[in-house]
């Protein structure tokens, strides 16, 4: 039987041979060419990193392919190809809320890919601390799960930061029951590790799986996973990230009580993109507290016709009942219906902050 199956799988591995040494000698020939791009952009001072032609390069290849590979799969290979090309080009590092194995590391891997340096800061402070000082040349932040609601530190932190929000990442959250034994049964399970986000998000599941294991809230996921891997008896809730660096195995995967759960992180720092006509500006506004001033402060977006994708509250902290209000429209800031609206409601606001236009996530 394994006679029968090499003997039918050595032509074609044979084959993947051949077209594998094709694609390592173009690939090389486009790393040659990003070099050479790199030294371009020595010269005139200019950004390594292009978000906005990543976008076009990955959408042509897209339109390009025939298939079988998915547009997930194809963007994903160039994300990678060209996160080396940057490499390449000039050495870049990235800042998420660590530590390592957490969801935030996973957006900088998908929006970034490999070859750029990833730094764990402890904090959501410390990660905006890494960016305005210039440790790290990006940062990527936690802005809005699908089931929790909004990261209210984040949004706080960006009302005070210098940096430019320059992409978004949207990553579906996928919960895993993660134990330190393989085929560990469930009724091994005295306690549950997680961040208290991850507990809520899978309580159902939880309390129909484990209704007697105990519960115990950590600082972070990846925290839980590393528990998970020295202590019998305990699991832990987490992604792929954390699975992999802790080396456990899932008990039961997809664990999350909506299977469509996602969060939406904001990448900082870097330089502000170009159009692609896909995009998406993010801006913060507050306007007297007083009838009718937050149907006014909108007027201008209908009347330019601009669509609104994201509209949040957070009180001014002033004592008083003010508020900011934290609005993404549909856009660049450069399209010429955006820039008219821009004015208009910079003209009419108490607080106007543009903190960026980027192309919007896939
Ligand atoms: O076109 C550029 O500006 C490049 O630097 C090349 C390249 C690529 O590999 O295609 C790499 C990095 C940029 O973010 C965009 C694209």
């Amino acid at each position: 039987m394994d006679n029968e199956l090499d003997r039918r799988l050595a032509p074609l591995r044979a084959r993947i041979d051949e077209i594998d040494a094709a694609l390592i000698d173009l690939l090389n020939q486009r790393a040659r060419v990003a070099l050479e791009v790199g030294e371009v952009k020595k010269h005139f001072d200019a950004p390594v990193f292009r978000p906005e032609r990543e976008r076009q390069v990955i959408e042509r290849l897209q339109r390009l392919g025939q298939g079988p590979l998915a547009n997930e799969h194809v963007e994903a290979i160039w994300r990678q190809i060209m996160s080396a090309s940057r490499a390449i080009e000039a050495p870049q590092a990235v800042a998420y809320l660590g530590p390592e194995g957490t969801f935030s590391e996973q957006a900088a891997l998908a929006y970034f890919g490999d070859a750029t340096d990833r730094v764990a800061a402890p904090s959501i402070d410390e990660v905006f601390r890494a960016v305005e000082s210039g440790a790290v040349d990006f940062a990527v932040v936690p802005v809005e799960n699908s089931t929790e609601g909004v990261v209210s530190r984040t949004l706080d932190l960006l009302l005070r930061t210098t940096r430019p929000i320059t992409g978004e990442v949207s990553l579906p959250i996928h919960h895993h029951l993660l134990c330190r034994d393989a085929g560990a049964e469930l009724a091994s399970v005295a306690r549950v590790c997680a961040h208290p986000q991850a507990l809520a998000q899978c309580q159902h599941w939880l309390s129909q799986h484990l209704p007697n294991a105990e519960r115990v809230p950590v600082s972070s996921n990846a925290e839980g996973a590393r528990r998970a891997a020295i202590e019998a008896g305990t699991a832990a809730i987490a992604g792929e990230r954390a699975l992999q660096r802790y080396q456990l195995h899932a008990a039961a995967r997809m664990i999350q009580d909506d299977p469509h759960n996602r969060t939406r992180f904001y990448v900082l720092g870097g330089t502000p993109p170009l159009s692609t006509g896909r995009d998406q500006t993010s801006l913060i506004l507050s306007v007297r507290h007083e009838a009718g001033a937050v149907h006014r402060m909108l007027a201008p977006l209908a009347r330019h016709g601009v669509s609104m994708n994201r509209f949040e509250s957070r009180p001014a902290r002033s004592g008083e009942w003010e508020y900011y209000f934290y609005v993404d429209v549909a856009g660049h800031a450069n399209d010429q219906e955006v820039a008219a609206a821009l004015a208009d409601l910079r003209r009419d606001v108490l607080f106007f902050k543009l903190l960026g236009s980027y192309p919007r996530a896939q």
